[in-house]
This record gives C-alpha cells, structure tokens and sequence, in this order.
C-alpha cells in the first residue's frame, strides 16, 4: 500500500491553523472551527467526535492537550496480515526468512513461524484455527496456482478473523460495523468491487465454505479494513489493525498525532505531536508526507476514496518547500507547479515563461523516475548520488524523489559497507550532515513537533556534528570555544531524539535509537 521509502510511516501532523485560540478550522469542514460545547469539554475524554459533511466523523481536542501526553489507548479490535501480503506466520505476522524451515499448525496445519509464537493464543487459535481446520483450508491453499492466489489467501485472513468476530465477540464486532465501509463509493469503483468479490468474498464463502456470511457482509467488512486498518509493527512485520476510537482520526497531510503500537498485542497509543488548543482537530497522516501533492492525493483517493483538501494540498508550494516542483526546460531559471494542485488535470506552468506541461506527461515522466529510483539497490550510496546529480536539471531540490533517494542517504552514510562512520571522509561526513539538515527542515514543515521523522532524522544528524567537530578540534582547526558551541547542538539534537523516540515501543529500531541517544548524552555528562 505504501510506496518507496515509506518507512512503514504511522502519522503526521497539522497545525490547521495557528497558535491562536481556535476561530479559523470548520467542525462542518468549510467555514469557522466551533470549540465544543460545554458539556463536551468536561468530558473525561481528551477527545470529542464530530462531524462534518466533508470529512464524515473525526475528532476534536476536548481541551488543550500538550505535545507527548497519552490521548488514546487501545486494543486492537482485529489483527491480520496486509492486503496481497506474503505468507506470514498467522500468529506474528512476521515474514519468513528465505529457507527457514517450515512449521505448522498442529491445529489447522497453516505456516507459523513456531509452535511457541506467543501471537498464537492472542490472533490465531480464539478466531480462525478451529474454522480453518474444519474447512480444510490449507488443504486449499496447498492447490493455489499463483504466489498471488496466496498472497489473496493471506489477505482474506483478516475479513475472516472480523467475521467470526460475529460469533466469538458480537460486542467487538458491532463495534467494528460502526467503522465506515464507504459501500456506496466503493461499489461505484467497479474494478475494486469486482476483486473484491473474487479475491475475498469467494475465497471466504464459496472456497473456504463460510456460507454463513452473507456477500454482504464480506463486502462491508473488506470496506471497513480498507477505510480504517492501520498499518502496525515494525518492517518484518506485515499486520494490518483496526482500532475503536482512533479510526475517527481525520487525514491531514501535515499531521498532528503520532502513534505506536506495542509489540504482541499491538495495543495502539496515540498523541499529540504538538500542544493543541481544545476545539482542534486531531489528525493523522494516510499518506506519505514525504511525497508531492499529485502522487498524496491520487493515493488518498485511490485508497481512502476522498480528494484531499487541506492547506497543503492547495499551496502549489506545499508550504514553501517545492517538493512537488519541476525546473523548466525552456527558461534558465524558471519553476513548474501545478496551476490548480486540487485538481489532478490541471496542466503545470512556469512561474516565468510561458511553457506549460499537461499533468498527464508530469505523471509519466514521475512514473518513470520513480521506477528508476525504485530500481536502486538499498546499499547503493554511488547510484542514489548519481540519481541526484542526473535529474538535478529537472527536479526541484526538494522534491519529493530527491527527498527519497536523500533520506536512503541520510542513513546509509555511516553505515552501509565502505561508508560506515569511522571510514567516512571529511566530504562525506559534510554531505551527511548537509542531507540531514536539509531533511530535517522540510520534516519541520511536513510534520512539526514530536515527530518520528524528526525524532531519527536528529540522531542521525548529530553523528557527522559531534565527529566532524572532534576532528576539527583535534586538528586545531576550530577553538574549545567552538567545539564547546557545537557539542551544545549535538546534545540539544540527542536530547530531542532520546524524547521523540523514547515513545516507541522497546525493542523497536527506533527505542534502541533513543537508548543509545540517551547514552550518549551521559557520556557527553549532559
Ligand atoms: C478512517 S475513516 C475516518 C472516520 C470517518 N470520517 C467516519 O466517519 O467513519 C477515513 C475516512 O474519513 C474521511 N476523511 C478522513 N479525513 C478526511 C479528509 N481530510 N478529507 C476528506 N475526507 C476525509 C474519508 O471518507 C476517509 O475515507
């Protein structure tokens, strides 16, 4: 569902609006924002749901909320692997390694990764075991002709677990059915209904046998795993989740919530990325924030079925960064944008001359970028440079393919083979910090505050600092004084990063990166 480099990304943000009190954001999504009314703010609740004819319902802030503090936790209310995901083990979710053996389960004889998989108890063996076993689907899953037709099979696990949820949890599952399926839009898509009933809706009632789901019901199901699941866990995991409460986040893409989930049970917290006045609306991310405003909302529409609108959207600037923005060829100087970014076919002109370019052929020519950047090895330092430097003549430096083969950078200086942070040369430490900086403000843009992004983009800035000045020091090319100033900024970025991603879950990728931050603050005794 995601694209290149979208780091299975959880959230953003949106300052919808200013730091004054709120006057300006719409609860009905097109004029004034209302605070909410009395007895709403005494609710307990740090959150009070809306609605709007334009974004259905969403949430507000019930009162001011600080950066960081706890707004919503919650159980997961159905777990399963993503859609058209490869075989995962249905206790975890977790892939398996090319040539680990294979396991099974004794039970319904589908792939796990071990009989001792504590995931087991907590998504497989209360919900689908026992059905898959006295249906014989691995049975049919032995027969499938295609990867495909397996990784359909492994889709269809998450509508079956919210079915049965029918009979095992009526209580959980009439919570789910109060997620929106967007049936009526959705049928109006006739090539998404159509797989759907293929590839899910067969495959549960007439292959499987699960005659006691009407189509109906299978239907509004693979509706409202389309409209709601979040993505969860970390890379090797392939879950997708669906959560009460949250799914009422509203999509904004420069978000203001950020959120977790916990390993195992994949319990989801979310909060806020910034102090929000009460009456704001709370918003998330669907998309990638690191990405044009073309490419964002053809994903929206395409996944979550809604042109998005917000302030980004509608500045062709995109706040000023230009990461949707393409150099003219017919003027030294000139730069493409999109005369009307709310409107996918409107044709894309120069600030400076008359040359103008039909979305259509903006689309191919990003397209087949895209695949080329696609096409580059994770490690290869060499061709995501030589990317930069052969499209330097068409592409702003901020756009959004740029920004993708930079952040690939950003980590890969430092630490990919050959270029590991004790080999770097002068030139490179610079460049890595040059990457990360750069980065780093437009992260400020996109998602402000206590943001993931932010969060590893200052860890992995601080490294090129804190050994650059060093080796300026030690050479005498710059005074303690300075070395001083600078250690100042290295701790400043360690101790931002250790907060930020101090909020992941332990064990994560991302709580290591705050550990050994912390760490590293105690060394510098700061
Ligand atoms: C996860 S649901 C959010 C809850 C939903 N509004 C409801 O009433 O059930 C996602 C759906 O909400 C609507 N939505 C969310 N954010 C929106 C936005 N910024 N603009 C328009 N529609 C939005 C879209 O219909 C989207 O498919």
């Amino acid at each position: 569902m995601l694209d290149l480099k979208q780091r299975k990304q959880k959230n953003q943000h949106q300052p919808h609006g200013s730091d004054e009190p709120q006057e300006s954001i719409g609860d009905n999504g097109e004029t004034g924002q209302k605070s909410p009314p009395e007895e709403e703010l005494n609710n307990n609740k740090p959150y009070v749901v809306r609605h709007s004819d334009v974004w259905g319902r969403y949430l507000i802030a019930s009162r001011n909320l600080k950066a960081g503090e706890v707004i919503i936790q919650v159980e997961p209310l159905a777990v399963g692997p993503w859609a058209e995901s490869d075989p995962v083990c249905l206790g975890c979710h977790r892939t398996f390694e090319v040539g680990a053996k294979t396991v099974r389960c004794p039970t319904c004889n589908w792939r796990i990764c071990s009989p001792t998989c504590t995931g087991l108890t907590t998504h497989h063996s209360r919900l689908e075991c026992i059905p898959l076993k006295e249906h014989g689907v691995a049975k049919l899953l032995e027969t499938c002709s295609s990867a495909t037709q397996i990784k359909l099979a492994y889709e269809a696990i998450l509508a079956l677990r919210c079915l049965l949820l029918k009979r095992t949890a009526p209580d959980r599952y009439e919570k789910l059915l109060e997620m929106d399926a967007m049936n009526e839009r959705r049928q109006q898509i006739t090539s998404l209904w159509k797989r759907n009933q293929e590839a899910i809706v067969q495959r549960i009632r007439d292959e499987w046998k699960f005659e006691e789901f009407s189509e109906a019901e299978v239907h509004t199901v693979c509706g409202i795993i389309e409209v709601n699941a979040f993505q969860i866990g970390p890379t090797e995991v392939h879950a997708r989740a669906l959560y009460p409460e949250a799914f009422y986040i509203m999509h904004d893409c420069t978000p203001n919530t950020t959120h977790t989930d916990q390993p195992g049970s994949h319990e989801l917290t979310v909060r806020p990325t910034r102090d929000l006045k009460a009456g704001e609306p709370l918003t998330l991310s669907y998309s990638y924030t690191l990405q044009g405003t073309l490419k964002r909302r053809q994903h929206l529409c395409d996944s979550k079925f809604f042109w998005c609108q917000c302030p980004r959207c509608e500045d062709p600037t995109e706040f000023g960064t230009h990461c949707s923005t393409l150099k003219c060829a017919k003027c030294p100087k000139g730069l493409v944008l999109s005369s009307n970014p709310l409107d996918q076919d409107a044709p894309w002109k120069c600030k400076n001359c008359p040359h103008t370019i039909p979305a259509q052929s903006v689309t191919q020519l990003l397209n087949g970028l895209y695949k080329e950047l696609e096409s580059i090895g994770g490690n290869n330092v060499e061709l995501f440079e030589n990317f930069l430097l052969k499209y330097e003549p068409i592409l702003h430096k901020n756009h959004y393919l740029f920004l993708s083969a930079k952040h690939s950078l950003c980590e890969l200086y430092g630490k990919a083979p050959n270029y590991l942070m004790h080999e770097l040369t002068l030139d490179q430490i610079n460049r890595k910090e040059y990457l990360c900086r750069d980065l780093l403000t437009l992260a400020d843009s996109y998602e402000p505050g206590l943001s993931r992004l932010r969060g590893q983009l200052m860890y992995e800035l601080q490294a090129p600092i804190m050994v650059k000045s060093r080796y300026l020091f030690e050479t005498q090319s710059i005074t303690l004084s300075q070395l001083k100033q600078t250690l100042k900024e290295v701790a400043r970025l360690l101790r931002q990063s250790a907060e930020i991603l101090g909020f992941e879950p332990p064990g994560s990728a991302d709580h290591e990166m705050a550990v050994a931050a912390r760490n590293a603050l105690r060394e510098m005794g700061g």
